[in-house]
């Protein structure tokens, strides 16, 4: 199988900082890829390579076996990249629907769409709330509630679902368990889920092991700017993860 999404050789330097070391990367169709690894191990840099947010100083990606060269994170939208940062860039005063469609609006059919930007914003309702409730996340009750009265769990279901919604082709989530609770992660973690038997490949970031070990198919740990090997959760055990990606440890096999 050839992997949808995938980086070669990437490197990027912040003056002497070398945040990504001639890095390899693979996704798989239909898998959540975790990625982990150290504080500045450079995770951040490497999903951000991957969808437009930095330019790499060298190195390829790769989205369907083609060679892409995202100039910014519009660029790798279009191509059907979505990232969910855990900032989630949602304006709190807007409602849920409108959050959804923030920067791609749907505009009304003739002449009131085309020549005076009229929204539609019974479309843009009906869709959010088709893909709220796709997606189990019907508890939410009214998508032109202000997304400030959400909870963090909802905020971060909203912003998945957007993703989903727009995401045709990978779904990046950078740590999107890290602010929540107990209940309100186990939520996220669900829809993680739902999104890939939906069959839209997920990467996930993460510090939390539990939640890596829960969902993942597969674990990319990356350590000192490069992916230092991949693992299969079913193989090692927790404490092995942060061995590796710590350096207590070094891994039976190595990415390279
Ligand atoms: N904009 C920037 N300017 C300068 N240095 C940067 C910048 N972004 C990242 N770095 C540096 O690059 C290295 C890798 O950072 P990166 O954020 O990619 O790591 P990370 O693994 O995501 O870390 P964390 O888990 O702490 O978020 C770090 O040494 C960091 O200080």
């Amino acid at each position: 199988m050839e992997p949808i999404l995938s980086g070669k050789n990437l490197v990027k330097r912040y003056g002497r900082v070398t945040a990504l070391d001639h890095c390899d990367f693979e996704l798989y169709p239909g898998e959540i890829l975790a990625v982990i690894g150290d504080n500045g191990a450079g995770k951040s840099s490497l999903i951000k390579a991957l969808s437009g947010a930095v330019i790499p100083d060298a190195g390829e990606v790769y989205l369907d076996g083609q060679q892409v060269n995202f100039r910014s994170p519009i660029d790798a939208r279009a191509a059907g990249i979505e990232t969910v940062y855990q900032t989630l860039a949602m304006s709190p005063a807007l409602s849920i629907a409108d959050n959804m469609f923030m920067g791609r609006e749907l505009r009304k059919d003739g002449i009131m769409g085309r020549y005076f930007g009229k929204l539609d914003k019974k479309r843009m309702q009906d869709f959010a709330r088709d893909k709220l409730s796709e997606l189990g996340l019907m508890t939410i009750q009214n998508i032109n509630q202000a997304v400030e009265t959400l909870s963090g769990g909802q905020r971060q279901g909203v912003a998945v679902a957007r993703a989903a919604a727009f995401g045709s082709k990978v779904i990046i989530l950078d740590e999107p368990t890290a602010a929540l609770g107990v209940k309100e992660s186990r939520r996220v973690l669900e829809l993680i889920l739902d999104v890939r038997s939906r069959g839209i490949p997920i990467i996930l970031i993460s510090h939390n092991m539990p939640h890596v070990f829960e969902v993942a198919d597969r674990i990319h740990v990356h350590r000192l700017g490069k992916r230092l090997c991949v693992i299969d959760p079913k193989d090692f055990t927790m404490s092995d993860a942060v061995a590796f990606m710590t350096g207590a440890k070094e891994p039976p096999v190595l990415a390279h």
